[in-house]
């Protein structure tokens, strides 16, 4: 599972500005498409060929006790808690803070990776600007500055150190299937519908744990394992706190798995924090079924309705196959379970070079990149690049040139040309080698 970093201080230090930095590596390759909108305060990222999680925490007052700012510090303490490393950060410009002291006090105590962050260091001679912070006990402070990126890089190898890479989740052979989505959709009314009751009563138990729960099952002979991110299961009101949503746990589920099932609640209209979570799985490239629930309480206007405002709000989804379900009744679930099948095969199929280079060439015969001034990019041959998902490496000269729009042609013509349905793909460009010996190389 990917190390998932919580970034924490007071308001103002930077914590936005080194998130930024901190995701921009993303692999660059997820197209921005039309009406996906990102949560700003999670994000992916990678340092040296590991990558990771990043939490923004927003402004921690350690102090307050009610009021919104009681409210961000209890978010706060739910992501430290949710984490496997720390960063926490100070201000170099300002100094050490009787703030910075009582967040200190409390990161300690933590089991877990927790580094020092002097931001705003520019400019700084990094010994002098570190040596006040020594008092916070929390190891040597690393001096940064995230707005012009120094630092940043040595203090990431640092954490991520201590992690290893796990494989990718593509090499597993069977389905791995998160049910995501906001609460109270009926998640885990749908895992219940898929396991019968007996299956998940076993896993009824109390206490906490922040990581997910996986079961195991067969269904008509195929192995699956569905990762339920509602984890413990309800009981009254006792467990309520642990019983919170959790973005980092959908996140890690998500990364987890190779199938996400987005359950979406047709009883409530579609909310921004629903078009977040199919924003997290699309950008982690997983192959995504999309499962409107509670569709027996509607009648048909409503239905209608619920129609509309999803394409309206979730157009970027526009790769993925919608159910209409009921797990309470357990209507709907088997059909789920052709389109979950259908989306795995098509994340992890296997495209061989003359058929993507012919329909390549297909596509372009089609509709041609656009000219760029002078130039009008060549696009030569493709190969596969990777699965879960399909990446399709595509060689030629002058690529920088083209345009996202015509990258999402490309990309649609190939899901459309290989019938994959239910998983994202990806285009990467690649320049050809020169072959009149440029020495700089490519
Ligand atoms: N000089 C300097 N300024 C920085 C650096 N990083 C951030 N800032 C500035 O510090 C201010 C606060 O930065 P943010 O990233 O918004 O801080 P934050 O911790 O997310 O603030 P909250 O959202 O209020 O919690 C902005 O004006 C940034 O431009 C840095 O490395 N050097
Ligand atoms: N009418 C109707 N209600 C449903 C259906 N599925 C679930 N519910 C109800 O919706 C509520 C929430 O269901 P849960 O399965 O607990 O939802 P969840 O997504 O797991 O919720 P969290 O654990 O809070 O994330 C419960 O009262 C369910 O009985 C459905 O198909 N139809």
């Amino acid at each position: 599972m990917k190390p998932t970093i919580a970034l924490v201080g007071r308001p103002n230090v930077g914590k936005s500005t080194l998130f930024n930095r901190l995701t921009k590596s993303r692999d660059a390759l997820v197209a921005d498409l039309p009406g996906l909108t990102r949560d700003r305060h999670y994000g992916h990222g990678r340092v040296g060929g590991k990558p990771y999680l990043v939490v923004d925490t927003g402004g921690f007052e350690p102090v307050a006790d009610d009021g919104i700012l009681y409210e961000m510090a209890r978010q706060t303490l739910q992501a430290i808690d949710e984490a496997d490393a720390v960063v926490f950060i100070v201000d170099a410009r300002i100094g050490l803070t009787p703030q910075d002291k009582l967040i200190a006090n409390r990161l300690r105590q933590l089991d877990r990776p927790v580094r020092l962050a002097v931001n705003k260091a520019e400019g700084m001679q990094a010994s002098i600007v570190a040596a006040e912070f020594y008092e916070l006990g929390l190891g040597e402070p690393w001096a940064i500055s995230a707005s012009h990126g120094e630092g940043v890089r040595g203090l990431m190898e640092d954490i991520l150190d201590g992690f290893t890479v796990d494989p990718e989740p593509e090499t597993l052979d069977h389905p791995k299937i998160a049910i995501i989505g906001r609460p109270n959709v009926g998640k885990s009314t749908l895992v219940n519908a898929i396991l019968g009751e007996e299956r998940v009563i076993a896993f009824d138990q109390p206490g906490t744990t922040r990581d997910s729960i996986y079961i195991e099952f067969e269904r008509n002979e195929r192995p699956y394992t569905v990762i339920d991110t509602a984890g413990v299961r309800r009981r009254g009101k006792v467990n309520e706190a642990i019983e919170k949503f959790s973005v980092v746990k959908t996140m890690q589920a998500i990364e987890d798995a190779n199938v996400a099932v987005l359950v979406l609640d047709a009883s409530q209209d579609v909310a921004e924090q629903d078009a977040h979570i199919a924003g997290f799985a699309l950008e982690a490239g997983r192959a995504l079924v999309v499962a409107v629930n509670k569709w027996e309480s509607l009648d048909n206007g409503q239905r209608e309705q619920v129609k509309r405002d999803i394409a309206r709000k979730l157009g970027f989804l526009d790769f993925a196959r919608f159910h209409y379900i009921s797990a309470l009744q357990g209507r709907g679930v088997g059909d789920l379970f052709a389109s979950i099948d259908a989306a795995y095969e098509a994340a992890m199929v296997k495209l061989p070079t003359p058929r993507l280079t012919r329909a390549l060439q297909l596509a372009v015969e089609k509709q041609a990149p656009p000219r760029a001034g002078m130039v009008r990019p060549k696009l030569k041959y493709a190969h596969q690049g990777g699965v879960n998902p399909p990446v399709v490496v595509v060689h030629g000269t002058a690529l920088e040139h083209i345009p996202d729009s015509y990258w999402r042609y490309l990309e649609h013509s190939f899901l459309k040309m290989f019938k994959l349905q239910g998983t994202p793909l990806k285009v990467q460009f690649k320049r050809s080698a020169n072959p009149f010996g440029d020495k700089k190389g490519t």
